[in-house]
């Protein structure tokens, strides 16, 4: 997390050009506003200083994201020239100036210009200009335009903060960008990568076209990602005892589980589910029987040792589902110590794991309180 460099994120325009009720920035994208993608880039990025430019009718809108909120001009220079004038109170070192406008920035054209950042006092990122480049007037072409050199700019435009100040204050008249505003006062400006998908929402087929971006980049992220669902299964029966091991937690109980280990039947299913996920078997495989050295073992060493070598094989336990099923000991008393024992155990937060109980109504060996049987289910993922 960086508070050197702050950011400010222009989204104080109407939206002329879009149309429509809403300015372009506060309207749905995929699920959430346009902003709200903006923001997690910067956020994803490390940025953590994030000042928001808003035309003063939105604040309602804008309260909500937990930003710095500053009052725009009525144009983007002027709305640029607010925000840094607030950020000179508590100047930071850096400041990169983004169109609110712009939601599909990457984390990786972000770093681009800091990086560049640490070598010159200003950078911005640009594509080539391909296509041919016509004037035009009355419909027809009227000229033509040598593109050599020409570039496509884009924003983030990132600038050492005391220099961009200066420019600013030395340049009352309006620009195009911060970059123009920039070089008026002599700063060299670092072009670096742009990317095709950075686009500006501008007309209303962009929105078209940054929802086609959107699922294109979620369908890669999901094809590049490695899922694995397992599930086990575990049955003890009842013997003589004061208690039963159930999740890693002892249970007062007027029976005890008979097993060759401590016949933990919970952690034994939720074992076997990780082992499962990973198509390797079963704690028997594991762990056999046969071998006496497991005589009595604690079930943390199967659970544990199955944890590990999912994380082993480049696997996070995304999570897991633990059903116990039988008429008592009663379960809900315990669900809570459980969970958060297998959570230790799996060195994965409490959050990803369930343990819940059923009766079998009564019915079936369950049902006669012979035995207990247990269910899980866990998730594996790498990406
Ligand atoms: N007075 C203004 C004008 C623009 N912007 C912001 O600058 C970015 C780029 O501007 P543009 O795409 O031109 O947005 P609008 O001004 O809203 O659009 P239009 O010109 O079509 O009205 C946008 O994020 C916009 O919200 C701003 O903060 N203050
Ligand atoms: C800053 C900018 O996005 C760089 O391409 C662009 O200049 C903003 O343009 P607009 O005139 O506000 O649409």
């Amino acid at each position: 997390m960086s508070f050197d460099t702050a950011v400010i994120l222009v989204a104080a325009g109407r939206g002329s050009r879009m149309g429509g009720d809403l300015p372009k920035q506060w309207r749905d994208l995929a699920g959430q506003p346009v902003l709200a993608h903006t923001v997690a880039a910067f956020r994803a990025a490390g940025l953590e200083r994030i000042l928001l430019v808003i035309h003063p009718d939105d604040h309602a809108r804008a309260e909500p994201f937990g930003l710095q909120l500053v009052h725009g001009g009525v144009t983007r220079t002027e709305s640029v020239r607010a925000a840094l004038e607030m950020l000179a109170t508590d100047a930071p070192a850096r400041v990169l100036i983004h169109d609110g406008a712009r939601p599909l920035i990457e984390v990786a054209q972000i770093d681009a210009v800091l990086e560049a950042l640490k070598t010159h006092p200003a950078a911005a990122p640009a594509l080539p200009v391909t296509d041919a480049l016509w004037r035009g007037a009355a419909g027809k072409v009227a000229g033509t335009q040598p593109r050599d050199g020409l570039y496509r700019a884009q924003t983030p435009q990132g600038f050492d903060f005391p220099a961009l100040l200066a420019a600013y204050r030395a340049h009352p008249e309006e620009a195009a960008d911060d970059v123009a505003i920039a070089q008026a006062a002599g700063m060299d400006v670092w072009i670096t990568q742009g990317s095709e998908a950075n686009i500006k929402l501008t007309y209303p087929a962009d929105f078209q076209r940054a929802e086609q971006i959107l699922i294109a980049h979620r369908k890669t992220e999901s094809q590049t990602m490695d899922i694995r669902l397992g599930n086990g299964f575990d049955v003890h029966a009842f013997t003589e005892g004061d208690h039963c091991w159930i999740c890693g937690i002892k249970v007062p109980h007027d029976k005890a589980l008979l097993g060759h280990s401590d016949a933990d039947v919970g952690m034994h299913a939720l074992t076997d589910a990780l082992y499962g996920a990973m198509a390797e078997g079963d704690i028997g495989r594991h762990f056999p029987p046969s071998d006496p050295q497991w005589k009595g073992a604690e079930s943390h060493i199967f659970l544990r040792h199955a944890a590990d070598l999912a994380r082993a094989k480049g696997f996070a336990i995304s999570n897991c589902d633990v059903t116990l099923i039988c008429e008592l000991p009663k379960i809900g008393p315990h669900a809570e110590s459980m969970r958060a024992m297998l959570a230790e155990i799996m060195q994965i937060e409490v959050e990803r794991v369930s343990v819940k109980a059923t009766t079998s109504e009564r019915l079936g060996f369950t049902g006669r309180e012979e035995g207990i049987a247990s269910i899980a289910t866990a998730t594996l993922v790498k990406s």
